[in-house]
């Protein structure tokens, strides 16, 4: 179980990004959303280390992780996927399964990963993360990387960019079979109601804070039914939805 207590970040000029930030993630979906520029970014990198916090405590399983880095807190089983996914120059799709996955992934392993992700194995294994990449492309090799590591705790910051409304569904059965062989928690930061919809827990992140935490039952409808920029998103998506299905 992850833990976060009373976290607070401050930026190097003391702009201050988060404060009082304490909520527990131990169910198999927790989704964080809320509008844009509340802080849900910043909060995902504070958990996988990318950021430390200013004040406040993390505990991964009872154990104070406040203070280690990235790497000890992607060892001790936490995964982190990007907005904006990283290109590794030089470095080719099985590469970065196999480091992923912490071994020597076979080509039938590596090309399993990405066929769950919607890919044609076979046209992405060799290819190099590079920018003949599509942002899409890089996502979906991204979660593929989240699937091989196969983690204690996944973040994905905004999975749905990138991914096309054909595979959404594909995309909700990825985190599904990712539970199921992990048994570990996903944390998901979204806008999609899509997404919404399979949390265990919601958490409302908003001017830096939480506005609302509960399960799906007691949040999605106030979300929904309410005007601020979260359900925004999601409205403008239902309406790119109903333009395609039109
Ligand atoms: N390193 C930084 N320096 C200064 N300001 C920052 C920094 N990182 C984030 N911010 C600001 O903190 C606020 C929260 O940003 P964050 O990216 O966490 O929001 P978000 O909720 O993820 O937004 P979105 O839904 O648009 O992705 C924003 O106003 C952003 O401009």
């Amino acid at each position: 179980m992850l833990e976060l207590q009373h976290i607070g970040f401050e930026t190097d000029d003391n702009k201050e990004i988060l404060h009082d930030i304490s909520l527990t993630v131990s169910e198999r979906f927790v989704a964080v959303t809320g509008p844009n520029g509340g802080g849900k970014s910043t909060l995902a990198k504070v958990i996988a280390g990318i950021y430390k916090p200013t004040s406040g405590r993390i505990l991964l399983d009872g154990q104070d992780i406040t203070d280690l880095s990235i790497t000890d807190r992607a060892n001790l089983g936490i995964s982190y996927a990007f907005q904006q996914p990283v290109r590794f120059k030089g470095l080719q799709v099985k590469d970065l399964l196999s480091l992923a996955a912490g071994k020597n992934t076979s080509v039938t392993e590596a090309c399993s990963y990405l066929s769950e992700v919607g890919l044609c194995a076979r046209d992405y294994v060799d290819r190099e993360l590079n920018d003949s990449l599509s942002g899409g492309e890089l996502k979906r090799i991204e979660i593929a990387m989240v699937l091989a590591r196969g983690s204690k705790l996944s973040v994905f910051d905004e999975p749905e960019a990138g991914i096309d409304l054909w595979s959404f569904q594909n995309l909700i059965r990825v985190f599904e079979n990712m539970y199921e062989q992990t048994r570990g928690s996903i944390l998901i930061i979204s806008h999609q109601e899509r997404i919404l919809n399979i949390a265990d827990k919601i958490v409302v992140v908003k001017n830096g804070g939480i506005d609302k935490i509960g399960t799906r039952d007691e949040i999605l409808p106030a979300i929904l039914g309410s005007a601020d920029a979260g359900s925004a998103a999601c409205s403008v998506l239902a309406d790119k939805v109903e333009g395609v299905r039109a």
